[in-house]
Protein backbone atom coordinates (compact mmCIF):
# COMPACT_ATOMS: atom_id res chain seq x y z
CA UNK A 1 0.00 0.00 0.00
CA UNK A 2 1.83 3.17 -0.74
CA UNK A 3 2.24 5.85 2.01
CA UNK A 4 0.36 8.52 1.39
CA UNK A 5 -2.72 6.24 0.81
CA UNK A 6 -2.66 4.40 4.17
CA UNK A 7 -2.20 7.93 6.07
CA UNK A 8 -4.33 9.69 3.88
CA UNK A 9 -6.38 10.60 7.62
CA UNK A 10 -3.83 11.98 9.00
CA UNK A 11 -4.62 15.19 10.94
CA UNK A 12 -2.13 17.64 12.07
CA UNK A 13 -3.38 18.52 15.65
CA UNK A 14 -0.87 21.71 16.56
CA UNK A 15 2.92 22.73 15.53
CA UNK A 16 4.68 22.83 18.86
CA UNK A 17 8.41 24.26 18.63
CA UNK A 18 10.78 22.15 20.67
CA UNK A 19 12.06 24.61 23.97
CA UNK A 20 15.70 25.52 23.94
CA UNK A 21 18.17 27.27 26.46
CA UNK A 22 16.45 30.58 26.07
CA UNK A 23 12.77 29.54 26.66
CA UNK A 24 13.78 26.87 29.85
CA UNK A 25 15.48 29.79 31.07
CA UNK A 26 12.49 31.86 30.95
CA UNK A 27 10.21 29.60 31.96
CA UNK A 28 12.05 28.75 35.29
CA UNK A 29 12.62 32.58 35.52
CA UNK A 30 8.72 32.82 36.05
CA UNK A 31 8.49 29.18 38.45
CA UNK A 32 10.81 31.25 40.75
CA UNK A 33 8.73 34.59 40.44
CA UNK A 34 5.80 32.32 41.22
CA UNK A 35 7.31 30.36 44.20
CA UNK A 36 8.26 33.71 46.04
CA UNK A 37 4.65 34.64 46.14
CA UNK A 38 3.11 30.99 46.56
CA UNK A 39 5.51 29.53 49.35
CA UNK A 40 4.84 32.67 51.52
CA UNK A 41 1.02 32.12 51.30
CA UNK A 42 -1.14 29.84 54.32
CA UNK A 43 -1.79 26.31 53.05
CA UNK A 44 -5.39 27.58 53.09
CA UNK A 45 -5.20 29.95 50.16
CA UNK A 46 -3.27 27.62 48.46
CA UNK A 47 -5.85 25.13 48.92
CA UNK A 48 -8.78 27.71 47.69
CA UNK A 49 -7.28 27.74 44.35
CA UNK A 50 -6.73 24.19 44.51
CA UNK A 51 -10.24 23.32 44.88
CA UNK A 52 -11.25 25.66 42.09
CA UNK A 53 -9.20 24.29 39.72
CA UNK A 54 -10.51 20.88 40.59
CA UNK A 55 -13.91 22.56 40.06
CA UNK A 56 -12.88 23.54 36.79
CA UNK A 57 -11.66 20.49 35.51
CA UNK A 58 -14.82 18.76 36.68
CA UNK A 59 -16.44 21.16 34.37
CA UNK A 60 -14.23 21.05 31.27
CA UNK A 61 -15.05 18.40 28.54
CA UNK A 62 -11.30 17.50 28.64
CA UNK A 63 -11.68 13.70 28.41
CA UNK A 64 -12.25 14.37 24.38
CA UNK A 65 -9.02 15.70 24.52
CA UNK A 66 -7.25 13.43 25.57
CA UNK A 67 -8.72 10.55 23.37
CA UNK A 68 -7.00 12.71 20.71
CA UNK A 69 -3.87 13.41 22.03
CA UNK A 70 -2.92 9.51 23.05
CA UNK A 71 -5.96 7.38 21.13
CA UNK A 72 -7.19 5.79 24.73
CA UNK A 73 -11.11 5.18 24.94
CA UNK A 74 -13.55 7.86 25.74
CA UNK A 75 -14.60 6.14 28.99
CA UNK A 76 -10.48 5.45 30.48
CA UNK A 77 -9.63 8.91 29.52
CA UNK A 78 -12.86 10.26 31.98
CA UNK A 79 -11.25 8.50 34.89
CA UNK A 80 -7.73 9.61 34.09
CA UNK A 81 -8.98 13.17 34.10
CA UNK A 82 -11.19 11.94 37.53
CA UNK A 83 -8.31 10.65 39.20
CA UNK A 84 -6.13 14.02 38.40
CA UNK A 85 -9.27 16.08 39.78
CA UNK A 86 -8.99 13.99 42.96
CA UNK A 87 -5.59 14.37 43.01
CA UNK A 88 -5.38 17.72 42.84
CA UNK A 89 -8.28 17.97 45.49
CA UNK A 90 -6.62 15.60 47.95
CA UNK A 91 -3.78 17.73 48.24
CA UNK A 92 -5.41 20.86 48.32
CA UNK A 93 -7.14 18.93 51.72
CA UNK A 94 -3.57 18.36 52.95
CA UNK A 95 -1.77 22.06 52.07
CA UNK A 96 -3.22 23.65 55.49
CA UNK A 97 -2.23 20.40 57.11
CA UNK A 98 1.37 20.33 56.95
CA UNK A 99 2.90 20.99 60.16
CA UNK A 100 6.99 20.64 61.88
CA UNK A 101 7.34 19.06 65.32
CA UNK A 102 8.69 20.69 69.05
CA UNK A 103 11.53 18.92 70.68
CA UNK A 104 11.88 19.91 74.30
CA UNK A 105 15.79 20.16 75.19
CA UNK A 106 17.10 21.08 78.62
CA UNK A 107 17.08 24.19 80.24
CA UNK A 108 13.53 25.11 78.57
CA UNK A 109 15.51 25.28 75.75
CA UNK A 110 13.53 23.48 72.57
CA UNK A 111 13.48 22.51 68.68
CA UNK A 112 11.43 22.79 65.94
CA UNK A 113 11.11 21.86 62.62
CA UNK A 114 9.47 23.54 59.85
CA UNK A 115 8.47 21.46 56.64
CA UNK A 116 9.26 23.61 53.56
CA UNK A 117 9.24 24.18 49.91
CA UNK A 118 12.05 22.70 47.54
CA UNK A 119 11.36 25.85 45.06
CA UNK A 120 11.23 25.66 41.50
CA UNK A 121 10.25 22.16 40.53
CA UNK A 122 10.59 20.32 37.14
CA UNK A 123 8.06 17.25 36.09
CA UNK A 124 8.68 15.12 32.63
CA UNK A 125 6.04 12.78 31.83
CA UNK A 126 5.04 10.06 30.16
CA UNK A 127 2.88 10.06 27.00
CA UNK A 128 0.76 7.03 28.45
CA UNK A 129 -1.53 9.01 31.08
CA UNK A 130 -0.54 12.68 29.89
CA UNK A 131 -3.13 14.42 31.82
CA UNK A 132 -2.67 12.34 34.85
CA UNK A 133 0.72 12.27 35.48
CA UNK A 134 1.22 16.61 35.39
CA UNK A 135 -1.47 16.22 38.12
CA UNK A 136 -0.20 13.38 39.76
CA UNK A 137 3.13 15.75 40.17
CA UNK A 138 1.98 19.14 39.87
CA UNK A 139 -0.88 18.75 42.92
CA UNK A 140 1.61 17.56 45.56
CA UNK A 141 4.39 19.82 44.50
CA UNK A 142 1.78 23.30 44.62
CA UNK A 143 0.47 22.03 47.78
CA UNK A 144 3.93 22.28 49.54
CA UNK A 145 4.37 26.01 47.88
CA UNK A 146 6.68 24.94 45.31
CA UNK A 147 6.04 26.14 41.49
CA UNK A 148 6.50 23.61 38.79
CA UNK A 149 7.80 23.44 34.63
CA UNK A 150 6.13 20.40 33.48
CA UNK A 151 7.30 19.03 30.12
CA UNK A 152 5.10 16.55 28.38
CA UNK A 153 5.58 13.40 26.45
CA UNK A 154 6.35 15.19 22.76
CA UNK A 155 4.23 12.46 21.59
CA UNK A 156 1.25 13.49 23.53
CA UNK A 157 1.87 17.62 23.81
CA UNK A 158 -1.22 18.74 24.48
CA UNK A 159 -3.47 18.22 27.77
CA UNK A 160 -0.97 19.63 30.18
CA UNK A 161 -1.76 23.05 28.23
CA UNK A 162 -4.71 22.67 29.19
CA UNK A 163 -4.06 21.55 33.00
CA UNK A 164 -1.83 25.26 33.23
CA UNK A 165 -4.55 27.05 31.45
CA UNK A 166 -6.93 25.99 34.26
CA UNK A 167 -4.26 26.34 37.13
CA UNK A 168 -4.16 30.19 35.84
CA UNK A 169 -8.20 30.34 35.78
CA UNK A 170 -8.33 29.21 39.47
CA UNK A 171 -6.18 31.81 40.51
CA UNK A 172 -2.63 30.50 40.52
CA UNK A 173 0.04 33.40 40.34
CA UNK A 174 1.19 33.72 36.49
CA UNK A 175 4.35 31.65 36.54
CA UNK A 176 3.00 28.99 38.61
CA UNK A 177 2.54 26.06 36.68
CA UNK A 178 4.23 26.32 33.60
CA UNK A 179 4.40 23.84 30.63
CA UNK A 180 7.12 23.55 28.02
CA UNK A 181 7.29 21.71 24.81
CA UNK A 182 10.37 19.17 23.43
CA UNK A 183 11.67 15.87 24.07
CA UNK A 184 14.98 14.64 25.28
CA UNK A 185 17.19 17.98 24.69
CA UNK A 186 14.58 20.00 26.20
CA UNK A 187 14.33 17.48 29.43
CA UNK A 188 17.80 17.54 29.76
CA UNK A 189 17.97 21.43 29.70
CA UNK A 190 15.51 21.71 32.96
CA UNK A 191 17.43 18.56 35.15
CA UNK A 192 20.68 20.67 34.45
CA UNK A 193 18.86 24.23 35.16
CA UNK A 194 20.66 25.65 38.28
CA UNK A 195 17.36 26.93 39.66
CA UNK A 196 15.65 23.79 39.57
CA UNK A 197 15.60 22.07 42.84
CA UNK A 198 14.21 18.71 42.13
CA UNK A 199 12.86 16.50 39.11
CA UNK A 200 10.30 13.88 38.81
CA UNK A 201 9.95 12.07 35.95
CA UNK A 202 8.31 9.51 35.00
CA UNK A 203 9.17 7.52 31.79
CA UNK A 204 11.57 4.47 31.02
CA UNK A 205 13.87 2.85 32.47
CA UNK A 206 17.10 4.02 30.30
CA UNK A 207 15.77 7.55 30.61
CA UNK A 208 15.23 7.28 34.15
CA UNK A 209 19.36 6.32 34.62
CA UNK A 210 20.04 9.14 32.75
CA UNK A 211 17.82 11.93 34.70
CA UNK A 212 19.50 10.36 38.06
CA UNK A 213 22.94 10.78 36.75
CA UNK A 214 21.88 14.75 35.24
CA UNK A 215 20.02 15.70 38.77
CA UNK A 216 23.07 14.44 40.55
CA UNK A 217 25.84 17.27 38.84
CA UNK A 218 23.34 19.40 41.12
CA UNK A 219 22.53 17.06 44.21
CA UNK A 220 18.72 17.08 43.51
CA UNK A 221 16.55 15.52 44.61
CA UNK A 222 14.43 13.20 42.37
CA UNK A 223 11.03 11.14 42.30
CA UNK A 224 11.16 8.43 39.73
CA UNK A 225 8.02 6.73 38.19
CA UNK A 226 9.58 3.90 35.92
CA UNK A 227 8.50 1.06 34.23
CA UNK A 228 7.62 -2.58 35.27
CA UNK A 229 7.39 -6.41 34.43
CA UNK A 230 4.81 -7.03 37.29
CA UNK A 231 3.46 -10.33 38.10
CA UNK A 232 -0.28 -11.74 38.47
CA UNK A 233 -0.52 -14.94 40.60
CA UNK A 234 -3.66 -16.83 40.09
CA UNK A 235 -4.09 -19.37 42.75
CA UNK A 236 -6.51 -22.31 42.42
CA UNK A 237 -8.36 -21.52 45.50
CA UNK A 238 -9.44 -18.09 44.04
CA UNK A 239 -13.00 -16.90 42.58
CA UNK A 240 -12.07 -17.37 39.17
CA UNK A 241 -14.58 -14.91 37.82
CA UNK A 242 -12.67 -12.43 39.30
CA UNK A 243 -9.20 -13.77 38.79
CA UNK A 244 -10.24 -13.10 34.75
CA UNK A 245 -11.55 -9.97 35.60
CA UNK A 246 -8.88 -8.72 37.16
CA UNK A 247 -6.37 -10.46 34.46
CA UNK A 248 -8.11 -8.16 32.18
CA UNK A 249 -7.68 -5.26 34.16
CA UNK A 250 -4.04 -5.82 34.83
CA UNK A 251 -3.04 -6.25 30.84
CA UNK A 252 -5.38 -4.28 28.76
CA UNK A 253 -6.18 -1.07 30.11
CA UNK A 254 -4.97 1.97 27.87
CA UNK A 255 -4.06 -0.78 24.98
CA UNK A 256 -1.77 -2.21 27.48
CA UNK A 257 0.40 0.66 27.97
CA UNK A 258 0.33 1.01 31.42
CA UNK A 259 3.83 1.10 33.46
CA UNK A 260 2.25 -1.21 36.85
CA UNK A 261 0.63 -3.75 34.34
CA UNK A 262 0.36 -7.26 35.72
CA UNK A 263 1.63 -8.96 32.27
CA UNK A 264 3.10 -11.97 33.96
CA UNK A 265 0.37 -13.68 34.66
CA UNK A 266 1.25 -16.81 36.81
CA UNK A 267 -1.60 -19.51 37.18
CA UNK A 268 -1.89 -22.78 39.08
CA UNK A 269 -1.99 -25.77 37.02
CA UNK A 270 -5.24 -27.23 38.41
CA UNK A 271 -7.30 -24.16 36.88
CA UNK A 272 -5.31 -23.05 33.41
CA UNK A 273 -7.25 -24.57 30.90
CA UNK A 274 -10.40 -22.98 32.56
CA UNK A 275 -8.95 -19.50 33.18
CA UNK A 276 -7.36 -20.00 29.78
CA UNK A 277 -10.15 -20.53 27.83
CA UNK A 278 -12.62 -17.63 29.97
CA UNK A 279 -9.71 -14.99 29.37
CA UNK A 280 -9.43 -15.64 25.76
CA UNK A 281 -13.36 -15.83 25.61
CA UNK A 282 -13.33 -11.88 27.24
CA UNK A 283 -10.30 -10.63 25.25
CA UNK A 284 -11.97 -11.12 22.49
CA UNK A 285 -14.78 -9.74 23.03
CA UNK A 286 -13.21 -6.34 24.09
CA UNK A 287 -14.85 -3.71 21.78
CA UNK A 288 -11.68 -2.00 19.00
CA UNK A 289 -12.24 1.13 17.09
CA UNK A 290 -13.24 4.58 17.53
CA UNK A 291 -11.87 5.47 21.23
CA UNK A 292 -14.34 8.49 21.25
CA UNK A 293 -17.49 6.14 20.65
CA UNK A 294 -19.18 5.15 24.53
CA UNK A 295 -19.03 1.49 23.59
CA UNK A 296 -15.48 1.69 22.79
CA UNK A 297 -13.16 -0.08 24.94
CA UNK A 298 -9.98 -0.24 23.57
CA UNK A 299 -8.48 2.51 21.04
CA UNK A 300 -5.67 3.19 19.08
CA UNK A 301 -2.14 3.00 20.19
CA UNK A 302 0.43 5.68 20.75
CA UNK A 303 2.36 5.64 17.46
CA UNK A 304 2.88 3.74 14.26
CA UNK A 305 6.32 2.58 15.38
CA UNK A 306 5.07 1.78 18.82
CA UNK A 307 2.38 -0.30 17.09
CA UNK A 308 5.10 -1.97 14.98
CA UNK A 309 7.33 -2.42 18.01
CA UNK A 310 4.67 -4.22 19.99
CA UNK A 311 3.63 -6.44 17.03
CA UNK A 312 7.02 -7.21 16.64
CA UNK A 313 6.73 -8.71 20.38
CA UNK A 314 4.18 -10.69 19.67
CA UNK A 315 6.47 -12.62 16.49
CA UNK A 316 9.25 -12.91 18.38
CA UNK A 317 7.29 -14.66 20.80
CA UNK A 318 6.09 -16.85 18.53
CA UNK A 319 9.34 -18.00 17.07
CA UNK A 320 10.55 -18.67 20.71
CA UNK A 321 7.72 -21.28 21.38
CA UNK A 322 4.90 -19.38 23.27
CA UNK A 323 1.09 -19.77 20.96
CA UNK A 324 -0.54 -17.17 20.12
CA UNK A 325 -4.15 -17.58 21.85
CA UNK A 326 -6.04 -15.03 20.42
CA UNK A 327 -5.31 -11.61 19.10
CA UNK A 328 -2.08 -9.92 18.81
CA UNK A 329 -2.61 -8.54 14.43
CA UNK A 330 -2.75 -5.19 13.43
CA UNK A 331 -6.67 -4.42 13.10
CA UNK A 332 -8.16 -2.35 10.62
CA UNK A 333 -11.79 -0.68 11.88
CA UNK A 334 -14.21 -0.75 9.43
CA UNK A 335 -15.25 2.86 9.71
CA UNK A 336 -12.56 4.52 6.58
CA UNK A 337 -12.03 7.66 8.74
CA UNK A 338 -10.23 5.19 11.36
CA UNK A 339 -8.23 3.56 8.55
CA UNK A 340 -4.51 4.33 9.15
CA UNK A 341 -4.80 3.88 13.02
CA UNK A 342 -2.72 2.65 15.23
CA UNK A 343 -4.77 -0.45 16.34
CA UNK A 344 -4.13 -3.96 17.06
CA UNK A 345 -5.99 -6.44 18.70
CA UNK A 346 -5.49 -7.92 22.26
CA UNK A 347 -3.00 -10.54 22.44
CA UNK A 348 -2.82 -13.65 25.35
CA UNK A 349 0.18 -15.66 24.76
CA UNK A 350 0.13 -19.33 26.03
CA UNK A 351 2.88 -21.60 26.95
CA UNK A 352 5.02 -18.89 27.89
CA UNK A 353 8.01 -19.70 29.75
CA UNK A 354 10.44 -17.69 32.44
CA UNK A 355 13.15 -17.19 29.73
CA UNK A 356 10.84 -15.84 26.92
CA UNK A 357 11.35 -12.14 25.56
CA UNK A 358 7.83 -11.86 25.91
CA UNK A 359 7.71 -12.75 29.88
CA UNK A 360 11.50 -10.87 30.28
CA UNK A 361 11.11 -7.20 28.51
CA UNK A 362 8.55 -4.79 29.02
CA UNK A 363 6.43 -4.64 26.02
CA UNK A 364 3.86 -1.72 27.07
CA UNK A 365 0.87 -2.64 25.01
CA UNK A 366 -1.78 -5.21 24.93
CA UNK A 367 -0.35 -8.55 25.75
CA UNK A 368 -0.77 -10.90 28.47
CA UNK A 369 1.75 -13.75 28.93
CA UNK A 370 0.49 -16.75 30.31
CA UNK A 371 2.64 -19.08 32.57
CA UNK A 372 1.41 -21.90 34.68
CA UNK A 373 2.71 -23.20 38.37
CA UNK A 374 2.25 -25.67 40.88
CA UNK A 375 3.60 -24.59 44.44
CA UNK A 376 3.27 -21.50 46.40
CA UNK A 377 7.25 -21.33 46.69
CA UNK A 378 7.91 -22.04 43.21
CA UNK A 379 5.60 -19.20 41.73
CA UNK A 380 7.10 -17.20 44.29
CA UNK A 381 11.11 -17.26 43.45
CA UNK A 382 9.89 -16.68 39.57
CA UNK A 383 7.57 -13.99 40.51
CA UNK A 384 10.48 -12.09 42.32
CA UNK A 385 13.22 -12.91 39.33
CA UNK A 386 13.31 -9.56 37.91
CA UNK A 387 15.18 -5.95 38.15
CA UNK A 388 11.65 -4.48 37.86
CA UNK A 389 9.48 -4.15 41.08
CA UNK A 390 6.79 -1.76 40.18
CA UNK A 391 3.60 -3.82 40.98
CA UNK A 392 2.09 -7.44 42.05
CA UNK A 393 -0.66 -9.27 42.62
CA UNK A 394 -2.48 -12.05 43.88
CA UNK A 395 -5.88 -14.08 43.91
CA UNK A 396 -6.90 -16.42 46.53
CA UNK A 397 -9.79 -17.06 48.56
CA UNK A 398 -7.37 -17.87 51.26
CA UNK A 399 -6.61 -14.80 53.82
CA UNK A 400 -3.45 -16.13 55.35
CA UNK A 401 -2.18 -17.06 52.17
CA UNK A 402 -2.78 -13.54 50.38
CA UNK A 403 -0.70 -11.64 53.41
CA UNK A 404 1.73 -14.26 53.18
CA UNK A 405 2.37 -14.12 49.27
CA UNK A 406 2.31 -10.01 49.26
CA UNK A 407 4.76 -10.01 52.45
CA UNK A 408 7.10 -11.60 50.04
CA UNK A 409 6.68 -9.71 46.54
CA UNK A 410 9.22 -7.39 45.57
CA UNK A 411 6.79 -4.46 44.67
CA UNK A 412 5.82 -1.22 45.60
CA UNK A 413 2.01 -2.08 44.95
CA UNK A 414 0.67 -4.84 45.79
CA UNK A 415 -2.95 -6.12 45.40
CA UNK A 416 -4.98 -8.60 46.75
CA UNK A 417 -8.31 -9.96 44.60
CA UNK A 418 -7.64 -6.70 42.83
CA UNK A 419 -5.35 -5.34 40.01
CA UNK A 420 -4.35 -1.59 38.65
CA UNK A 421 -6.76 0.67 40.68
CA UNK A 422 -5.25 3.78 42.20
CA UNK A 423 -7.14 5.95 45.01
CA UNK A 424 -4.88 9.20 45.14
CA UNK A 425 -4.90 8.40 49.07
CA UNK A 426 -2.57 5.79 48.34
CA UNK A 427 0.98 5.73 47.85
CA UNK A 428 1.78 4.98 44.08
CA UNK A 429 5.32 3.62 43.13
CA UNK A 430 8.14 0.98 42.60
CA UNK A 431 10.88 -1.10 44.29
CA UNK A 432 14.33 -1.87 42.26
CA UNK A 433 14.62 -0.27 39.23
CA UNK A 434 10.95 0.32 39.19
CA UNK A 435 11.81 3.61 40.61
CA UNK A 436 12.98 6.32 43.25
CA UNK A 437 9.96 7.75 45.58
CA UNK A 438 6.12 7.72 45.51
CA UNK A 439 3.30 9.57 44.36
CA UNK A 440 -0.05 10.08 46.04
CA UNK A 441 -0.73 9.70 49.32
CA UNK A 442 0.31 11.71 52.42
CA UNK A 443 3.88 10.56 52.19
CA UNK A 444 4.70 12.17 48.79
CA UNK A 445 4.54 15.45 50.68
CA UNK A 446 7.93 13.93 51.95
CA UNK A 447 8.88 14.19 48.11
CA UNK A 448 7.96 17.56 47.56
CA UNK A 449 9.28 19.54 50.93
CA UNK A 450 12.24 19.50 53.17
CA UNK A 451 12.63 19.99 57.08
CA UNK A 452 14.36 23.19 58.72
CA UNK A 453 15.20 22.54 62.27
CA UNK A 454 15.29 25.42 64.29
CA UNK A 455 17.28 25.41 67.65
CA UNK A 456 16.21 27.67 70.35
CA UNK A 457 18.25 28.78 73.40
CA UNK A 458 16.44 30.02 76.68
CA UNK A 459 19.56 29.89 78.87
CA UNK A 460 23.20 31.15 78.19
CA UNK A 461 25.82 30.27 75.90
CA UNK A 462 27.59 26.86 77.26
CA UNK A 463 30.62 27.93 75.40
CA UNK A 464 33.72 25.64 75.85
CA UNK A 465 35.73 28.57 74.40
N1 LIG B 1 5.94 4.07 37.06
C1 LIG B 1 5.08 4.90 36.52
O1 LIG B 1 4.32 5.58 37.20
C2 LIG B 1 5.00 5.04 35.02
C3 LIG B 1 3.87 5.64 34.46
C4 LIG B 1 3.80 5.77 33.08
C5 LIG B 1 4.82 5.28 32.27
N2 LIG B 1 5.89 4.69 32.82
C6 LIG B 1 6.96 4.13 31.97
O2 LIG B 1 7.21 5.01 30.90
C7 LIG B 1 7.66 4.31 29.76
C8 LIG B 1 6.92 4.77 28.53
O3 LIG B 1 6.92 6.16 28.42
P1 LIG B 1 7.87 6.95 27.41
O4 LIG B 1 8.13 6.12 26.20
O5 LIG B 1 7.30 8.29 27.26
O6 LIG B 1 9.23 7.03 28.25
P2 LIG B 1 10.59 7.81 27.88
O7 LIG B 1 11.54 7.49 28.97
O8 LIG B 1 10.98 7.58 26.50
O9 LIG B 1 10.18 9.37 27.95
C9 LIG B 1 9.60 9.93 29.11
C10 LIG B 1 9.82 11.43 29.11
O10 LIG B 1 11.22 11.70 29.23
C11 LIG B 1 11.64 12.62 28.23
N3 LIG B 1 13.04 12.34 27.95
C12 LIG B 1 13.54 11.40 27.11
N4 LIG B 1 14.90 11.42 27.14
C13 LIG B 1 15.25 12.39 28.03
C14 LIG B 1 16.51 12.89 28.49
N5 LIG B 1 17.66 12.40 28.06
N6 LIG B 1 16.49 13.89 29.39
C15 LIG B 1 15.31 14.39 29.87
N7 LIG B 1 14.10 13.97 29.45
C16 LIG B 1 14.07 12.97 28.55
C17 LIG B 1 10.67 12.37 27.09
O11 LIG B 1 10.62 13.47 26.21
C18 LIG B 1 9.37 12.15 27.85
O12 LIG B 1 8.79 13.37 28.22
C19 LIG B 1 7.42 2.86 30.08
O13 LIG B 1 8.63 2.23 30.43
C20 LIG B 1 6.51 2.89 31.28
O14 LIG B 1 6.57 1.76 32.09
C21 LIG B 1 6.01 4.57 34.18
C1 LIG C 1 -4.23 4.35 36.79
N1 LIG C 1 -3.39 3.22 36.43
C2 LIG C 1 -4.05 2.42 35.43
C3 LIG C 1 -3.14 2.37 37.55
C4 LIG C 1 -2.12 3.68 35.86
C5 LIG C 1 -1.16 4.33 36.78
C6 LIG C 1 -0.05 5.06 36.04
C7 LIG C 1 0.86 4.14 35.27
O1 LIG C 1 1.09 4.10 34.10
Amino acid sequence: MNRQHQYRNWRILCHLEPCGAAEIDEAVKHAKSAFGHWSKLSGMDRARIMIEAAHIIEREEIAEMEVVNNGKSITEARLDVDSARLCIEYYAGLASTLAGQHVQLAGGSFAYTRREPLGVCVGIGAWNYPFQIAAWKSAPALACGNSMVFKPSPVTPVTAVLLGEIFAQAGAPEGLFNVVQGGQETGSLLCHHPDVAKVSFTGSVPTGKKIMEMASHGVKPVTLELGGKSPLLIFKDSDLENAVRGALMANFLSQGQVCSNGTRVFVQKDVLPEFVEEVVERTQAIEIGDPLLETTRMGALVSRPHLDKVLSYVDQAKKEGATVLCGGEAFVPSDPKLRGGYYMTPCVLGNCTDEMTCVKEEIFGPVMSVLSFETEEEVLHRANDTSLGLAAGVFTRDVRRAHRVVEQLKAGSCFINNYNITPVEVPFGGFKMSGIGRENGQVTIEYYSQLKTVFVEMGDVDSLF
